[in-house]
């Protein structure tokens, strides 16, 4: 199951927001080829981001040509040249053809800026600012973003070393004189992804393209005074290692505990059936109209968040936090999870109990439930994540086949109209970690 809800979102943030495929699930082998390479290279990326480089600890072995994570980023990026030239010649030849009522991914809004500005805007800059990491033009430096420091920062150096740091500040510095932003300076990186985002959930940022916008904001960081490590895998890279497996696990928990407490599954299925009968699929406008839906997502999260500390925040300023001085500059965790689990704050922490979260807006509740974060740094997909989130279960729950799991499912003592005896086994089975997959290709 996580492996089809995985590819599930990797397909919603493509299609949506990058290239404007559906790679998984289609039918179409050729698709589904170029979707492997695809998913071959993304894994690649977070593996080789998140690696350590042993010659940023031990400089010396650098100097002696030991260069084992800069050969295999230097291999990588080949690869991913090979992978988004091709996607871009594609997109470039089916330009005209396209659908004019569909909103414009993010390469087609790139070679729509190529037409006017192609000296500015080439191939090899598009496939800059899609994944690569070989024209560091995006590349502003300094006190990042937790989050993109995080996942880049080794794979950054390397690199900073392969290209030199005056030539990117040649780079960074040509930006600044090319243009500002007039977007509040509040918003910094969140604003950016933000106005990614907002190409899949429909914000209007306006003025003449998103892209433009979204790039003139980190003009507006060099502009700021800043320097910012966010390199151009940033754009992308951060936001499909943001969105995907965060989406994809909560998805998998939220199955889990539905198939555990069957009673829920049938008051979410009832709930459906009401709103929308049986004669269509649930679609995005249902979705204010389904509460207990939105209670399940809030109680998943609320049980299983997949950012239990948040991500590394640091104190601009001094501060006072729980009567503990921190000084400026201190790295600081919120521990979500002991939060969403206090029993000081929830009765009954433990126990799954959607209805908790009956008459709540949104997915806050104040500082008691923050699966996306708080603040200007919280999770700028919350939205998206929603929708998904709301859209994939709600469809799972109303397609629901309880004579079909009758077969398996007897004895669910909790479960209203099912009957009895093989629930124990079941319930074993459902658990995540005896493994999901099994339980549900039976179902
Ligand atoms: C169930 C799904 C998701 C959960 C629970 C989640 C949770 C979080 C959390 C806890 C943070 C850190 C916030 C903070 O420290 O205050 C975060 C940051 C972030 N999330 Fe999400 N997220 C989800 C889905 C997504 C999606 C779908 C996207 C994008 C398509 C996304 C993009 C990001 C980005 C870019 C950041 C970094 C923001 C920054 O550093 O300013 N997330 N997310």
């Amino acid at each position: 199951m996580k492996f089809a809800f995985y590819e599930l979102t990797l397909n919603v943030m493509m299609r949506n927001m990058i290239s404007g495929k559906r790679y998984f699930g289609g039918n179409n082998p050729e698709l589904e080829e170029e979707g492997k390479r695809f998913r071959e290279i993304l894994d690649e990326t977070f593996v080789l981001a998140g690696a350590s480089n042993i010659g940023d600890y031990l400089p010396v072995l650098s100097w002696l040509g030991v260069k084992g994570l800069e050969n295999k980023l230097i291999k990588l990026q080949e690869k991913r040249d090979v992978f988004f030239q091709r996607l871009i010649e594609q997109l470039r030849k089916s330009k005209g053809t396209e659908d004019v009522n569909k909103r414009k991914t993010m390469i087609e809004q790139l070679l729509s800026l190529q037409e006017s500005e192609p000296e500015y805007y080439t191939d090899a800059m598009i496939r800059s600012i899609v994944l690569t990491y070989d024209e560091p033009w995006l590349w502003v430096y300094g006190d990042g973003g937790s989050v993109v420091m995080g996942k880049v920062r080794n794979s950054s150096r390397a690199m900073f070393r392969m290209m030199g740091k005056s030539e990117q500040w040649v780079v960074v510095k040509t930006l600044v004189e090319k243009g500002g932003c007039e977007t509040d300076g509040g918003c910094e990186l969140w604003m950016m992804m933000m106005i990614i985002i907002s190409v899949d959930v429909g914000v209007d940022v306006g003025g003449d393209g998103m892209w433009c916008h979204a790039m003139m904001v980190v003009w507006f960081y060099c502009t700021n005074g800043r320097w910012m490590v966010m390199d151009n895998s940033g754009m992308v890279v951060v936001l499909l290692a943001a969105g995907s497996d965060t989406t994809a696990g909560t998805m998998e928990w939220a199955m889990s505990l539905l198939l555990n407490h069957p009673q829920v599954l049938k008051m979410a299925q009832d709930e459906i059936d009401m709103v929308i009968g049986n004669n269509r699929l649930l679609d995005g406008s249902d979705m204010p109209k389904l509460p207990y839906l939105q209670c399940i997502i809030n109680e998943t999260l609320r049980l299983f968040p997949p950012g239990p500390l948040l991500v590394p925040h640091e104190s601009s300023s001094d501060c006072v936090v729980g009567g503990y001085n921190i000084p400026r500059g201190t790295m600081l965790l919120v521990n979500q999870w002991a939060i969403h689990h206090d029993p000081k704050l929830w009765d009954d922490p433990e126990t799954f109990k959607p209805e908790r979260f009956e008459g709540l807006e949104g997915t806050h509740d104040g500082f008691k439930l923050l699966p996306f974060g708080s603040g200007r740094r919280r999770c700028p997909g919350d939205g998206l994540a929603v929708r998904v989130l709301g859209m994939t279960l709600g469809s799972i729950i109303q397609c629901f086949d309880w004579e079909r799991a009758n077969e398996e499912l007897v004895d669910m003592t909790e479960s209203p109209g099912l009957t009895m005896p093989k629930a124990v086994p079941l319930v074993a089975k459902c658990n995540p970690r005896v493994g999901m997959s099994k339980l549900l290709s039976e179902l």
